[in-house]
C-alpha cells in the first residue's frame, strides 16, 4: 500500500502579509539590524516576547566557565497579536507556488556501482523555498553562478532568513526543521566574505587576513565529512583545497601536513580532533572571523566540554599579551570572531550559552528573527515550584516539536521481540519503502538484525561507532548508491546526515527521549520530501509512544502491517 502525504494547506492571505511587512519584536528596531531591504527578509506577524524551551541536562557555556550574562529575565509570555505561531506547522511553509528544484532533475552519478537499485525520486516540497533570490539575499555574482552550476536555485526560507543576519556580522541560534538546509544558510554567508568567490570589496576598504578565517566544528565524522563536500561543492573542483577535514579517526598527521600545505581557509571537524590539533600548536584559529557548532545542543554537552572549552577559548582569539583581558575574561575578546550555532533542536540552555557571547546576537528561524534577549525563560522553568506543572523536560519537548518537518507520517505498531525483524520486513514491504535507516540502540544486537534481515532476502548494512572511519564512509557510500536497502545504525546517525531518497526510518528500539526521537526522524523528509517513521516496540512500551506523541504534538498512529498493507487503528482501539 502506497502512502498518501498530504500538502501542506497554507493561508495565503497571512504569509503574503508576513512578506511585505517586516515586524521585529519590540526590543530591536528594525535598522538595527540594518539588513538590505531588497534581502525579501522577514518575520511572521508575530510580536512581544518568544519562548524557547530549556533542557535541564545541557551544559552551558557558563558551565564551560565561560563567562555568561546570566540575564534571564522572567518575563511572562506576551499575547500574540497576530500572524501564525512560528512553529505552527503550516507557518513553517511559503505561500508561492514555485518550481521544483533542478536537484530532483539531476542525472544519476557515474559513479555508481555496476548494477545499483534504480530508485524512484521523491520529490521536493517547493513550498520550502524561498520567495527572494540568491541575488537579492546580495550573496557575491561568483558565489551564485556556483550555486547554479550545482543545481541550487532558490534559497529555503532558513537561508533566506539567516543570509542577511550573517552578513550583517550579528552572532546567531540557527533553529529550523531538519532536512530544511541549515547547513547552507550558515555556509553561504561565510563564503561570501572569504574565499574565491567572496564578494568584491571597495578599493581601500579590504580586510588583509591570513591563515584560517572559518572553524565549522560537528559532532560526528559523519556529519563533519557531509559538511566538507557540501563545501567542497560550492568552492569547486580547482578550490576545494581550501577546505580541510580535521575529523577524528582519519590520519592526524596527513592532517597535519595538509593543513601546512593547502593553507586552508575553513576547516570542518569534530571537537575532539580539532581542539588536538590545536593543542599541538598545529591549527592557528586566531584569526578566524567565524565559528559555527553544528548540532549546538548535541556539542554543549558533557561528553564535549574539554575540548569545546578549548575550542571556543582559542578560536577567533588573538593571543593576549595585555593583563587586561585576563582580569576581564573571555568576554573582553568576544568581538573577535562571529559565532553561529546551529540545530533542528534549540533547548534555552543554548540561548542562554549564546547570550555570553553577545555580539546582538539573534534567533534565526524560517520566517522569523529575534533578538536572544527577547527570550524568555519557558514556563515550566518558571512554575517549577508549582506540584501541578510538568517536570523542566517539558520544555525539552517543544525544542523537538520545533524540529519535525511537517511533511512526516508518524506510526507505531507493537509486535513480541522476537517478531521485530520479520515486522520490519512486513513494514518496508507494506509501504513500499526503497530507502530504509533502522535505528537501535546497541550494537549487537544491530549486527543480528542484519543478518537476519539479510537471511529473509533483504539487502541490509550496518553503521555504528565500531567500525574505523574508512568503513563508516564506504558503508554510507554504498547505501547512498542503492545497494543496500535498510542501513541499520544507532544514535551515530541520527543527527545531520542527509540521505535525501530515504523514505522510512525505523525505530526498532525505541529512542531515549523526543529529541532523539526528532532527530531520527529528521532523516527522512528532507527538504519537504514525503517521509515516514514507525517505530516498532513491545505491548508494554506502548505507553511510551503515546506519551511521545502527546510530548510531541503529532499524531504517531497505532498500525499493523499484515498482507502486504497497513492497517492504521484509532487509537481508541488500542487504549
Ligand atoms: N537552496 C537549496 N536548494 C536545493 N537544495 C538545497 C538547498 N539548500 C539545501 N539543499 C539540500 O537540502 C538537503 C538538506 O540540507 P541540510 O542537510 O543542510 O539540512 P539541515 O537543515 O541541516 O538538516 P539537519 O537538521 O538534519 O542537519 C541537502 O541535500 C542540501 O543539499
Amino acid at each position: 500500500m502506497r502512502l498518501i502525504i498530504g500538502q501542506v494547506h497554507r493561508n495565503v492571505l497571512a504569509l503574503a502579509s508576513s512578506r511585505s511587512c517586516f515586524v521585529i519584536g519590540d526590543h530591536l528596531p528594525f535598522r538595527m539590524l540594518s539588513l538590505p531591504r531588497a534581502s525579501g527578509f522577514h518575520q511572521t506577524a508575530w510580536r512581544g516576547s518568544q519562548t524557547v524551551q530549556d533542557s535541564g541536562s545541557t551544559l552551558t557555556l557558563a558551565s564551560l566557565e565561560v563567562q555568561s550574562k546570566a540575564d534571564y529575565v522572567k518575563k511572562e509570555r506576551m499575547p500574540r497579536t497576530g500572524g501564525p505561531k512560528p512553529n505552527s506547522r503550516d507557518s513553517a511553509f511559503s505561500v508561492k507556488p514555485k518550481k521544483v528544484s533542478s536537484l530532483d532533475l539531476k542525472p544519476a552519478k557515474s559513479a555508481l556501482p555496476k548494477s545499483p537499485v534504480v530508485k524512484k525520486k521523491l520529490k521536493i516540497d517547493e513550498a520550502l523555498f524561498s520567495a527572494s533570490s540568491f541575488e537579492e539575499l546580495g550573496l557575491p555574482p561568483l558565489l551564485i553562478d556556483r550555486l547554479n552550476k550545482e543545481g541550487l536555485t532558490s534559497p529555503t526560507e532558513v537561508q533566506s532568513a539567516s543570509i542577511p543576519v550573517i552578513s550583517q556580522r550579528h552572532d546567531a541560534v540557527i533553529q529550523s526543521y531538519t532536512g530544511s538546509g541549515k547547513t547552507l544558510a550558515y555556509l553561504l554567508p561565510i563564503l561570501s566574505e572569504i574565499g574565491p568567490l567572496k564578494r568584491a570589496r571597495e578599493q581601500g576598504n579590504s580586510e588583509k587576513r591570513s591563515g584560517i578565517e572559518a572553524v565549522v566544528v560537528a559532532p560526528s565524522r559523519e556529519l563533519g565529512m557531509q559538511i566538507v563536500r557540501e563545501v567542497e561543492k560550492i568552492l569547486g573542483p580547482d578550490d576545494k583545497r581550501l577546505v580541510q577535514q580535521l575529523v577524528g579517526g582519519a590520519n592526524r598527521s596527513r592532517q597535519e601536513e595538509a593543513l601546512k600545505k593547502n593553507k586552508p581557509i575553513i576547516v570542518v571537524g569534530t571537537p575532539g580532533r580539532i581542539s588536538e590539533i590545536s593543542a599541538a600548536g598545529k591549527l592557528q584559529t586566531h584569526n578566524c572571523r567565524f565559528l559555527v557548532l553544528d548540532e549546538v545542543d548535541q556539542l554543549l554537552s558533557f561528553n564535549y566540554r574539554e575540548d569545546m572549552h578549548r575550542i571556543l577559548e582559542h578560536v577567533g582569539r588573538k593571543p593576549s599579551t595585555s593583563s587586561s583581558s585576563h582580569i576581564l575574561g573571555p568576554l573582553a575578546r568576544r568581538s573577535d570572531r562571529q559565532t553561529i550555532l546551529v540545530s533542528a533542536t534549540v533547548p534555552f540552555s543554548v540561548i542562554r550559552a549564546a547570550r555570553s557571547w553577545g555580539h546582538d546576537p539573534v534567533l534565526v528561524r524560517a520566517k522569523s528573527v529575534v533578538p536572544l534577549d527577547s527570550i524568555t525563560v519557558p514556563r515550566p522553568m518558571l512554575s517549577q515550584g508549582d506540584p501541578n506543572s510538568d517536570s523542566p523536560t517539558m520544555s525539552v519537548n517543544q525544542a523537538a516539536v520545533d524540529s519535525l518537518p511537517p511533511s512526516l507520517e508518524h506510526y507505531y505498531c507493537t509486535t513480541k521481540a522476537h517478531h521485530k525483524v520479520d515486522t520490519v520486513r512486513r513494514c518496508i514491504h507494506a509501504l513500499e519503502a526503497e530507502t530504509v535507516i533502522a535505528f537501535m540502540n546497541n550494537t549487537k544486537p544491530l549486527k543480528d538484525v542484519v543478518f537476519k534481515l539479510e537471511a529473509r532476502g533483504m539487502k541490509a548494512i550496518e553503521l555504528h561507532g565500531d567500525l574505523g572511519k574508512l568503513a563508516r564512509s564506504t558503508v554510507l557510500k554504498k547505501f547512498k548508491a542503492g545497494e543496500f536497502r535498510v542501513l541499520v545504525t544507532n544514535e551515530l546517525s541520527a543527527r545531520g546526515l542527509d540521505i535525501p531518497e530515504c523514505d522510512l526510518v525505523i525505530n526498532l528500539d525505541l529512542p531515549t527521549d523526543s529529541t532523539h526521537y526528532a532527530h531520527r526522524a529528521g532523516r527522512t523528509g528532507r527538504l519537504g520530501r514525503k517521509g515516514t517513521v514507525v517505530s516498532i516496540c513491545e505491548e508494554s512500551e506502548a505507553f511510551i509512544m503515546r506519551k511521545m506523541r502527546k510530548q510531541l504534538g503529532v499524531a504517531i498512529k497505532p498500525c499493523e502491517f499484515t498482507e502486504g498493507q497497513i492497517t492504521v487503528h484509532k487509537e481508541e482501539d488500542v487504549e
